[in-house]
Order: C-alpha cells, then sequence, then structure tokens
C-alpha cells in the first residue's frame, strides 16, 4: 500500500465524485460530448456504447482525458478537478514501475523512454452506479478487459467488482469478489500488456454488480500507449516461443475498434490484435 498516494487523497476522491454525480442532471450535461467539443476529451455519458447497446448499464461516468495542466484547469468540473489531477500526478510513477517489473519479469530489457511510451496517455474516469432497486435484473458494467497497459482503480466500501478467474482444472467460468480494502487500489492488466507479452500475461476480465444498499463510486486510471505507436508481441518472446500470437497494430485503431462496438468479454477487443 505504499504507493505514494496519500490516503486522505484516495478519501477526497472518492467525495469529490459524489460531489459532481451529486449534481443536478442540467449541470452534468454542461459535460456531455454533445456540449463538451471532442477536442477537449472531457465526457459525461451513460453506459458504454448506448447507440448499440441493447440495455444499458446502471451506471454513469465522467472521464477526463488528461492532455495539459491548463486544459485540465479549464474544462474539468471544479467539484473533482483538484483531487483528480494530484492523483494522475502521484500515481503515474507506481504505474510506471509496474510496467517496468512487469516486463522485467518475461526476462526483456526495454529502454525507460519505451516503458514511458507505453502508458503515458492518462485518462482518469469516475463511475458511479446509483443504488438499484433490483440488481439482478441489472449489469453495473458488464464484462471487458480494459485495452491500456495497466488500469489503477480506486473503489467505495460498498463491493460489486468481480474479475474472472481462469482455473486450469476444469472449463467452469468463475468469478471472483475484488472486496473493498480500505486504502488499496486494485491493479488490472489491460490488453496492451497480453498483447507486448505474447499472451505470457492475460488482461483481467472484470464487471461489476450493482447494490440495492447504496450507491457506489470508483476511480479508475487508465494508462494507455501514445495512439500512433505500434503494439505487438515483443521481438525477443516471439523468437523464444516461435509464434507471434498477436500482429502489430497502431494503438489509435486498437481503441478505435473498442469503443465502437459493444462487449461480451474481452475476446470481443482482443481478437482484433489476434494473429490469423
Ligand atoms: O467500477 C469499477 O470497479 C470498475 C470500472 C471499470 O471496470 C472501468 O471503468 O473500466
Ligand atoms: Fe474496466
Amino acid at each position: 500500500m505504499n504507493y505514494g498516494v496519500p490516503l486522505e487523497l484516495l478519501e477526497s476522491l472518492k467525495d469529490s465524485s459524489h460531489k459532481f454525480f451529486n449534481l443536478s442532471p442540467e449541470e452534468k450535461s454542461l459535460f456531455s460530448s454533445e456540449v463538451m467539443s471532442a477536442s477537449t476529451k472531457v465526457m459525461y455519458g451513460t453506459s458504454f456504447v448506448p447507440e448499440k447497446e441493447k440495455t444499458l448499464e446502471w451506471r454513469d461516468f465522467l472521464s477526463l482525458g488528461y492532455t495539459t495542466d491548463e486544459d485540465a484547469l479549464r474544462y474539468w468540473p471544479n467539484q473533482c478537478m483538484k483531487e483528480t489531477l494530484e492523483y494522475l500526478k502521484l500515481s503515474s510513477k507506481v504505474v510506471r514501475d509496474i510496467v517496468e517489473v512487469l516486463i522485467e519479469n518475461l526476462g526483456v530489457k526495454l529502454e525507460k523512454s519505451r516503458i514511458e511510451i507505453l502508458c503515458c496517455m492518462k485518462q482518469i474516469q469516475l463511475n458511479y452506479y446509483p443504488q438499484c432497486p433490483n440488481p439482478d435484473l441489472t449489469v453495473g458494467v458488464g464484462r471487458h478487459s480494459d485495452i491500456g497497459a495497466i488500469t489503477v482503480l480506486l473503489q467505495d466500501n460498498i463491493g460489486g467488482l468481480y474479475a474472472k478467474y481462469d482455473n486450469e482444472h476444469n472449463n467452469d467460468e468463475e468469478w471472483l469478489e475484488i472486496p473493498p480494502i480500505p486504502g488499496a487500489l486494485v491493479i488490472f492488466i489491460g490488453d496492451t500488456i497480453e498483447i507486448l507479452s505474447n499472451g505470457k500475461y492475460k488482461s483481467s476480465e472484470h464487471r461489476v454488480k450493482t447494490r440495492s444498499t447504496k450507491s457506489r463510486v470508483s476511480v479508475a486510471l487508465f494508462n494507455f500507449p501514445k495512439p500512433t505507436e505500434k503494439i505487438g508481441p515483443l521481438e525477443e518472446l516471439v523468437k523464444k516461443d516461435g509464434v507471434a500470437r498477436y500482429k502489430q497494430v497502431v494503438f489509435q485503431d486498437y481503441m478505435n475498434n473498442f469503443f465502437a462496438n459493444t462487449h461480451h468479454g474481452k475476446e470481443s477487443s482482443l481478437d482484433f490484435a489476434k494473429s490469423t
């Protein structure tokens, strides 16, 4: 838990998320993509791809793509701008360190600058799951994996986050709850690392169930590669494995495919990069 982000900041981040989502619908709608120009990278919305989904997720979100401090000060909502920006800054080192260790453990040495390129695009997402009268009939977030290098996730104490567990001994699907632990952050491996590692690391498939007791907030920090960066299995691993399980894809194309489609598990996004 000693990752350089003060506990008080995590607490105020959760409080400020509630402050934002407690605004009136009119105030929140000022941050919707129809009102904000697409270039600001700020978006308040609901569900994942509402135009395409048959049933919407039981969730609102505020997505804040980081470009510069000036843009953040100008476009991010006052209710949470200071806390999210500080959180983003303070967690960047631990993100780099984790990616570095993951790559090192594959027996591959990558320049620090390349590690930085793999996780330098930062996006904060505040998620809000209203209290739900009938959790069995709804989905908070459907099963998916995150597409960047790694995700750092702060959840409150309500619970409902599950990760898929692959049991090698039987083919049954098992989902384990990731219980809230005060002061702890959850780290998810994303598709970028799965692709780079030629499938040695698996991106974690996860989902959120709604709760009837209370509303829930979570704050995800996504760390993506530069959009123009080509990602593919590391050369040394392809040599060692004798096969490239994924092809080289420009990250922007991977991202466009992800955001253009509805999801039914991680394969629906990873298939885009699978070697044929
Ligand atoms: O709310 C959560 O705990 C997870 C949210 C999530 O998976 C996401 O925003 O990608
Ligand atoms: Fe996620």
